[in-house]
């Protein structure tokens, strides 16, 4: 027989037409006792048996297949015509299509008994107690509704729950059916029907295959006319057991793109549907939206998440099951959303809390679309790993509000040139656009914390900090106590910060004065100054002098305090967005905030390689690209207090090609809008320490970050070239004929 034919028929259309069968399979055996009968339909047909014919050929059976049903039936009926015809031939078109279904579940049990092979797990066997515990639960019902005509539909009851096409005890993997043995003593009256092999298929169908004898309560309920009517159990295919093991291979679930895409909010927490279980489905790995893999323990489902507005775009989700300990079972895409969104406004810090994940996929989709569209011969640049998805949308967002839509016009643009620069190494995504011509991001590596690059002596030992330079005795929050911690003492005995995060107003005052005007502070001078010995090639020079500053002392490892104290703000990492943007001011790249900034707050820290000043200088003077952006900031704050220096503790950090953010923060003379002040963290010899960047007024979303590098436009000996400044600032420094008003070079 044509198994697929014959599949499509029964789910076709004579499987419409019909009442909603549960599937019903005829006793095979007897068939010899029919013989002499058969040649009586054969060779006088009477009118009730054409009749019949014709009935069925109406549902488009052919003769060659209702005669050998309906003489089974006739037999199982004995002879009782009137149960043959109620209905229309009810009885016996079912029992053709489920003679149908039978045959093609053999075909099914071969391949399951190939799967079957790879093996039985606790977890499956978990699966099957629960499947008993259904079957017994409909059990009862069924027996209480049980109707003249259901009579052939019996259903898994009575203990004939471990019938299978398979044998019950090779079919062991969960995927099927299996009824424990125990379970089925316990139905007593049922015992007597399990004395051979009885097969539950894959499509739910349960059939016998050798002849059993009624039990005394089946034989009552059918009025004594059957009394050898075999027990034909049947598990419907249209009330699928809530545990099923088959869903297995069933889609887990499915969320249709076009109610994601219709807007119809309304309708949106039924997006997750548990489909019917279609056997078809099981069987047919092509299906767009469920797979069967070769493993015998593994399925797959593809769930659609989002998609373009007309579909061609789709963000799918491959869910496999049995390959793990974790059952996948999902409750709704609304909760699965919502996590996402918390998710990102936690981690990413959106500042639209309008943030939607759906959105989100939805419009990748549509970038998708337009640049898979785009038929210009040259394959769309799609670089999806450098993309922050995460971000764009975000980003792009706070863009159309902030600078008048421009980037409506190019979407494109921002599509390809809003990245996460820290690569995920910062707490949030440091996008990059450039909005003014085709100049790619410089090539640098991003790393979020200093690196040492050779020579460079750098002590983090926690040896080095004494007692008297951490609080190892404080606990929670350092800034909640009513005595400032040791680690306050370096700042006067007060914290350098306050409960906001904020740098204290006194403190950034002071900083702010002493870049600005460096002259009326203190400048340290060294008797033998590494920077000028390293800028002069081993030449002593004069030393210009250097500045006494303010230190913030963050509480750290050996300090008593949790990681959230008050007065760890560096060390915490960038709080707030920032984006590096193209100027349209000529100076290349820079970098701005997406969100206002009070006055005091933390920016971020300048990080770079850690070099000895001898190590900066070889590397100037090596390098084949004389106009390479170098601007080191030197750790020059103790400089003047020691009277001699070793080599490798002259340090500087160098942006150059290992760096974060702050090597696209701009030169601006005198008023920049941050200051930079040195932070001692793990070590207290103040040779190396960080230099963070702080806010030196409240400064709006998307206004240029700025900071002084110190320079001296006018020393030429300098062998770092100094640019041309366009900071436009009204004290600019690099007027032709003005000496400047600091001496230093940098930081
Ligand atoms: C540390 S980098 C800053 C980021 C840089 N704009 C970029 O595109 O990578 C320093 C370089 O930026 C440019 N720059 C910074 N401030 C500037 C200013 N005020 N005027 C002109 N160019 C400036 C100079 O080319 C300088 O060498």
């Amino acid at each position: 027989m044509n198994l697929e034919g014959s599949r499509n028929h029964s789910l076709g259309k004579s499987r419409r037409r019909g009442p909603p069968s549960n599937g019903q399979v005829l006793k095979c055996s007897g068939w010899s006792e029919f013989a002499g009968k058969l040649s009586v339909l054969v060779m006088a047909p009477n009118p009730r048996v054409r009749k019949a014919f014709i009935a069925m050929k109406d549902l488009g059976i052919p003769e060659e297949k209702t005669k050998p049903v309906l003489k089974k039936l006739l037999k199982i009926y004995d002879k009782n015509w009137e149960l043959i015809e109620q209905e229309n031939y009810r009885a016996l078109a079912d029992a053709i299509f489920d003679s149908d279904e039978s045959e093609a579940c053999n075909s099914v049990a071969e391949q399951m008994k190939k799967l079957d092979a790879a093996a039985a797990t606790e977890k499956k066997k978990a699966e099957e107690a629960e499947q008993m515990k259904a079957i017994e639960e409909e059990t009862q019902v069924q027996e209480e509704t049980e109707k003249p005509l259901k009579r052939m539909r019996l259903r898994n009851q009575d203990g004939q729950a471990s019938s299978s096409c398979i044998n019950q005890d090779t079919y062991s993997n969960g995927s099927l059916l299996k009824v424990p043995k125990s379970e089925v003593n316990k139905l007593p009256e049922s015992q007597s029907e399990l004395q051979s092999p009885a097969e539950i298929t894959r499509t739910g169908l349960v059939i016998r295959t050798d002849p059993q004898p009624l039990s005394p309560l089946k034989r009552a309920r059918n009025n004594g006319k059957q009394a050898d009517l075999p027990i034909i159990l049947i598990k419907p295919k249209d009330e699928p057991l809530t545990n099923d093991p088959l869903r297995v291979v069933v889609p887990l679930a499915l969320i249709t793109s076009e109610s994601l895409t219709n807007g119809d909010t309304s309708t949106e927490n039924n997006l997750i549907k548990e489909p019917e279980p279609d056997p078809t489905k099981t069987m047919n790995s092509s299906d767009h939206f469920q797979e069967t893999s070769n493993d015998a323990n593994e399925s797959t489902a593809i769930l659609d998440i989002a998609s373009s507005s007309s579909g061609e775009i789709k963000i799918s989700i491959r869910c496999k099951s049995d390959t793990g300990n974790v059952k996948l079972s999902f409750k709704s895409k609304d909760s699965v959303l919502k996590m996402m969104e918390d998710k990102c406004l936690k981690s990413f810090k959106f500042l639209d809390t309008n943030f939607s994940m759906k959105n989100l996929m939805k419009d990748m989709c549509e970038c998708f679309l337009n640049l898979g569209s785009d038929h210009s011969g040259e394959p769309p640049p799609v670089n999806t790993d450098a993309i922050p998805a995460m971000d764009l949308l975000n980003t792009r967002n706070e863009f159309e509000e902030k600078t008048e839509n421009r980037f409506e016009e190019n979407t494109d643009f921002v599509f390809d040139d809003v990245i996460d620069l820290a690569k995920g190494q910062e707490g949030l995504v440091i996008s990059l656009v450039n909005e003014v011509n085709t100049e790619c991001p410089p090539s640098f590596h991003y790393i979020p914390r200093n690196a040492v690059f050779q020579n460079a002596y750098v002590n983090f030992s926690l040896a080095s900090i004494t007692n008297e330079n951490c609080c190892s005795t404080c606990f929670g929050d350092c800034l909640t106590s009513a005595t400032p911690c040791q680690c306050a003492v370096q700042t006067g005995g007060e914290f350098a910060y306050t409960k906001e995060g904020t740098i204290k107003e006194d403190l950034l005052d002071d900083c702010i004065a002493t870049k600005r005007d460096p002259q009326k502070c203190h400048l340290s001078y060294c008797k033998e100054c590494p920077l000028e010995k390293s800028k002069n090639e081993g030449v002593l020079g004069t030393c210009k002098g250097h500045l006494d500053r303010s230190f913030i002392k963050e509480c750290w490892l050996k300090c008593g305090c949790n990681k959230n104290c008050g007065n760890r703000v560096v060390q915490c990492g960038i709080r707030y967005k920032l984006q590096v943007f193209m100027t349209s001011s000529g100076k290349g790249w820079g970098l701005r905030a997406l969100e206002d900034l009070p006055k005091g707050a933390f920016v971020c820290e300048f990080v770079g390689e850690v070099l000895t000043c001898n190590e900066f200088y070889n590397r100037v003077s090596q390098s084949s690209k004389k106009d390479e952006q170098a601007y080191p900031v030197f750790l020059d704050s103790e400089w003047g207090e020691e009277s001699e220096f070793k080599e490798d503790e002259a340090l500087c950090l160098d942006a150059t090609y290992y760096g974060n953010v702050a090597r696209f923060v701009n030169h601006r003379c005198f008023d920049a809008n941050l200051v930079e002040i040195p932070v001692e963290v793990e070590n207290s010899d103040r040779h190396y320490y960080h230099l963070a960047f702080f806010t030196t007024r409240k400064v709006k979303a998307l206004e240029e970050l700025t900071r002084d590098y110190g320079i001296d436009f006018d020393d030429i000996d300098d062998p770092v070239n100094a640019f041309e400044c366009q900071c436009g600032s009204p004290f600019c420094r690099n007027i032709k004929g003005s000496s400047g008003s600091g001496n230093r070079k940098y930081g």
